[in-house]
């Protein structure tokens, strides 16, 4: 689990949308676009949920991020590959605003400007993250798990003494279903193998209901039994979810992707399909061909 996510609490949650509900009255975005928003609700009027324009980040005058553009389709599921060193977490990094670009625009719909957001704001927004590595809390079991991440509070006593309601449990029971650990709800988490805490990892983010849910190299270290199962649980994700997957393991990215970003020395250097991408010179070149 994500510890930017547990911050994100119940008050946070409020706070954002209050926040966002101030943009609204101040009636310039809702004005400029000229249809009704829900204060805090995603704009997704012009079939993006995800916007980077001409975004640059320097660490110590080194450019790792080039002016990146990138559009994502509500719904969508958007693998991004590319070599090492290419800008790939960076660019998670700017999306969740852990690293401020020096330039650029960064919005979530059409007009929220992440920008404006701190850490765990974002996440309370609706933009959820997994890292490489799962977090998940490991003395407690997976059902512990899924439903500290429901209360969505980081202190784990208090959470403890969080009881979901019918419905609450009826979620919960269907997102383990969803993440192939329902034999397994009674278990520590400590005793999980590798793919079933990433999986749980995910089952946490998605008890947070994101809109957007960004993966970095959900399928490393798995079996290939782990990798397919994962592809099918991110097929089943898609749609009701939006979708950005960073990963190395092409067999896995031709199985989900709809559409493809080929990120290198900071910038994309092409996207479209699979089959498209792998074809790509220059592509080869810079990553396949390694
Ligand atoms: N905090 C930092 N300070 C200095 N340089 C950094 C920092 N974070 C990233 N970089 C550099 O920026 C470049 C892009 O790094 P990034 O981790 O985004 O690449 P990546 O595509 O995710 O690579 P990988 O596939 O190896 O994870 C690299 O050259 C990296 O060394």
């Amino acid at each position: 689990m994500t510890p930017d996510l547990l911050q994100s609490g119940s008050e946070r949650w409020r706070r954002a949308q209050q926040r966002t509900g101030q943009d609204g009255a101040r009636g310039d975005r809702a004005a400029v676009f000229s249809h009704p928003v829900q204060p805090g609700a995603i704009d997704t009027s012009h079939g993006r949920i995800l916007y980077l324009e001409d975004v640059q980040v320097s660490f110590d005058g080194y450019k790792a991020l080039k002016g990146l553009n990138l559009d994502i389709a509500p719904g969508e599921l958007r693998a991004i590959i590319g070599p090492n060193g290419a800008g790939k977490t960076t660019m998670l990094d700017v999306i969740t605003g852990r690293t401020r670009p020096d330039r650029g625009s960064v919005f979530l719909g059409s007009t929220i400007d992440l920008l404006r957001y701190r850490e765990p704001q974002i996440a309370a927004l609706g933009v959820g993250r997994k890292f490489q590595k799962p977090t998940v809390f490991e003395p407690l079991t997976v059902w512990e798990n899924l439903e500290l991440a429901l209360a969505g509070d980081k202190r784990v006593r208090a959470s403890l003494t969080f009881r979901p309601s019918a419905a609450q449990r009826q979620r919960l029971e269907a997102l383990l279903a969803l993440i192939h650990l329902e034999d397994a709800a009674q278990r520590p988490a400590g005793t999980l193998s590798h793919g079933q805490k990433q999986w749980l990892e995910i089952g946490m983010l998605l008890a947070q209901e994101p809109k957007v849910l960004l993966l970095d190299e959900p399928v490393a270290g798995m079996t290939d039994d782990e990798t397919e199962r994962t592809a099918q649980l991110l097929l089943k994700l898609k749609g009701r979810h939006t979708l950005v997957v960073v990963e190395h393991d092409m067999a896995f990215v031709r199985v989900i992707a709809d559409k493809v970003t080929v990120l290198c020395d900071g910038a994309v250097l092409t996207e479209g399909p699979f089959e498209q991408v792998a074809r790509d010179a220059r592509v080869i070149e810079v990553y396949l061909g390694r």
